[in-house]
């Protein structure tokens, strides 16, 4: 079973797949509804870690899978299920993934979105589920209410591959700008899809929000997301605005050991350890801040935490932002980075807060930077709401 991959940057890959995904079960993420749940559960879609498959693993139910798997129709209609996103947001793409689906991946899918209040959506068994329960009539009311609530398609009818290694991620790249609470995925008409990974932005109502009170505004509940980054070799610098502290060393943002360190590590005539070379990953703020507090958490970094870290941040427009990524951040030409947190060392499997911020001002992006490599689990910034001069 594979535990521990390392994140593959390919050329070819969508730019949304560098997105959080707003649909996970670590964010909350949550089946409300399936039509169907025979082989394998709904819930399954939203695990954090890829599908694995056990040859030799059946249940009563038939053959164990590790995604969501519906029975072979013999009655008419379609399976679907409705997912509460544990984000709200903006979507910027599916990644329908049918790993170790062959035999029994469902042949075609469409995907709808709803903008829906929290109330009244209550979670209902699946409607076939494993233990033939009913739903009762007011379940049955309620199913029958999110069936006719105004859905806006996002993915119409397409056909899926099937999930041997090369051909088990299905992309659909997403054009709406509006915010997304649901999502209803229908298969046509059944079989298995192992993950579902719902790409995008959340986005949060600032108005309720009060100048005085103090805000995360880096984590993705929030609308931080990360925009750059110079390796992502064993963890994905998106994991570092994840909700609570890290699972494992898996839930962070973790580089490759940097080839360019010299053989022998050695000390300056003052002390000093040289460690050349620096990895860097940077961030756009949900909404543009004062930051006050810093939090660096090394949690599970305890063989390979970084020597020290830097942190930077400047005001930039989406059109340096996009300039930017399109240069792949090689240079950061034109953009003014001040230091909000001076090169600190830091500790291994260490929760870091730091309170004397260099900077006083409202800024829209922050550049961590990590010499020479290594691990961290999660970045914290705290602040006060502020507009842009
Ligand atoms: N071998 C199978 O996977 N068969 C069936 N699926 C499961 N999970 O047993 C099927 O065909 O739908």
């Amino acid at each position: 079973m594979a535990t521990h991959r390392a994140v593959q940057k390919s050329s070819a890959d969508p730019h949304f797949l560098q997105l959080n995904n707003l649909a996970c079960e670590s964010v909350g993420g949550k089946v409300l509804f399936a039509t169907d749940d025979w082989f394998a559960p709904a819930h399954n879609l939203l695990k954090r870690d890829a599908a694995t498959f056990i040859p030799n693993a059946f249940t009563d139910f038939g053959k164990w899978m590790d995604g969501w798997e519906t029975r072979r129709k013999r009655i008419p209609g379609h399976d679907w299920c409705i997912i509460q996103l544990g984000v709200s947001g903006v979507i910027h793409g599916f990644d329908v993934d049918t790993s170790f689906f062959t035999g029994n991946y469902a042949p075609s899918i469409s995907i709808q979105a709803a903008c829906l209040s929290q109330d009244g959506i209550p979670e209902f068994p699946a409607q076939g589920d494993r233990t033939g329960t009913a739903a009762s009539e007011e379940e049955f009311q309620a199913i029958q209410k999110l069936q006719s609530d105004s859905w806006v398609e996002l993915v119409s009818i397409a056909a899926l591959k099937p999930g041997y290694v090369e051909t088990c991620h299905n992309y659909f790249p997403v054009s709406s700008q509006q915010r997304w609470t649901h999502i209803r995925l229908n298969l046509y008409p059944d079989g298995g899809i192992a993950r579902l990974k719902v790409y995008g932005i959340g986005e949060r109502d600032w108005s309720a929000v009060s100048p005085n009170e103090k805000v995360d505004l880096a984590s993705l509940v929030n609308g931080g997301v990360c925009v750059g980054f110079s390796d992502a070799h064993f963890g994905h610098p998106r994991n570092l605005i994840g909700l609570g502290r890290a699972i494992n060393m898996g839930d962070g943002w973790e580089t490759a050991r940097r080839l360019d360190r010299p053989p022998v590590l050695t000390v300056d005539d003052k002390g000093v350890l040289q460690v050349p070379g620096s990895e860097w990953s940077v961030f756009r703020l949900g909404h543009p801040g004062v930051i006050t507090h810093i939090e660096i958490d090394t949690n599970h970094f305890k063989g390979n935490f970084p020597d020290s870290c830097t942190i930077e941040a400047c005001v930039m427009t989406p059109e340096e932002e996009k300039e930017n990524i399109s240069m792949r951040w090689k240079t950061n030409q034109g953009l003014e980075w001040k230091i909000l947190l001076p090169t600190t060392k830091l500790k291994a499997h260490h929760l870091h807060f730091f309170s004397a911020i260099e900077l006083a001002e409202a800024v829209t992006h922050v550049r961590l930077t990590i010499a020479p490599d290594g691990g961290i689990s999660r970045m914290r910034l705290w602040a006060y709401l502020h507009s842009l001069p």
